[in-house]
């Protein structure tokens, strides 16, 4: 069979996306997907989404990590899938729709980046080297001296691995502060197991961890990852962050099919 496939990517970070709407894809086929997913047998990508029909908004999100398993929320990839949305005509510039985490608004500005509001967050836990918050996806959020030569794939798996998060783990992002609004950060992703060149719920992470810890006082804070830059904004209020929105760039890079 010829599956027909749309490739995206947000900052790097990159997805194989399926027009799901009339349920053909074999969902449960974990090694289908894994194999979509690889760069050398496949398409290649981070992860593989479906656009799938949902009856009380525009559309709903199916997302899967590359070692084929259906994990939680992925923000660039909700962030292309916005872009794909509307590449199909489902959508025009704004949109709601339904993901794991429940549902989602975005817009598409004119210079096409894709605002993405994210799950409002109440729990920060904070520890002496680090925090852990979930924004869809849970984060372990920790500041390192030397960023740009840390071995991001080793101490990212010794800690998703390790003790702290038992069998589910966790994403592991280091980060370095560059200013008062902006931090730069590297994320070992759970479900790749390797670096990405992005991850969005990761910057959202980070940009709340850093406004608990101190480091910054912003409600808007620019994210360099590896892949570009992300912007998260949010309204803070009584240690609660709502109104948390993911903006960055969603653009489509291919389209074909491949044989299955
Ligand atoms: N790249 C994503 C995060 C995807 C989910 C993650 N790998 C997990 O399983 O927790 C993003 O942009 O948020």
């Amino acid at each position: 069979m010829q599956l027909e496939f749309y490739k995206y990517q947000g900052t790097g970070n990159d997805f194989v996306m399926i027009d799901n709407r009339s349920e053909f894809f074999p969902k449960e086929n974990t090694q289908l997907i894994a194999h979509l997913c690889d760069r050398r047998f496949g398409i290649g990508g981070d992860g593989l989404i479906l656009l799938e029909n949902d009856s009380e908004t525009n559309f709903k999100m199916v997302y899967y990590n590359s070692d084929g398993n259906q994990s939680s929320m992925c923000g660039n990839g909700g962030r292309c899938l916005v872009a794909f949305a509307k590449k199909l005509n489902v959508i025009e510039n704004e949109t709601t729709f339904i993901a794991t985490d429940g549902l989602h608004h975005a817009t598409i500005a004119d210079d096409g980046l894709v605002s993405l509001q994210m799950i409002d967050v109440a729990e920060v836990k904070v520890s002496s080297d680090h925090v852990f918050l979930n924004t869809g996806s849970p984060h372990h959020v920790q500041l390192v001296d030397d960023l740009e030569n840390y071995n991001i794939k080793e101490n990212g798996a010794a800690i998703r691995y390790g003790d702290l998060y038992g069998k589910a783990g966790s994403n592991i992002n280091f980060v370095k502060q560059i200013d008062d609004t902006t931090f730069s950060l590297r994320t070992y992703e759970r479900g790749v197991e390797d670096e990405t060149l992005s991850c969005g719920t990761g910057a959202t992470a980070v940009a709340i961890a850093m406004n608990v810890l101190g480091k910054t006082d912003a409600s808007s804070i620019d994210l360099n990852v590896e892949g570009g830059k992300l912007v998260v904004f949010f309204e803070k209020k009584e240690g609660q962050f709502t109104h948390v929105f993911l903006k960055g760039p969603a653009e489509f890079v291919f389209k074909g099919t491949i044989e299955i």
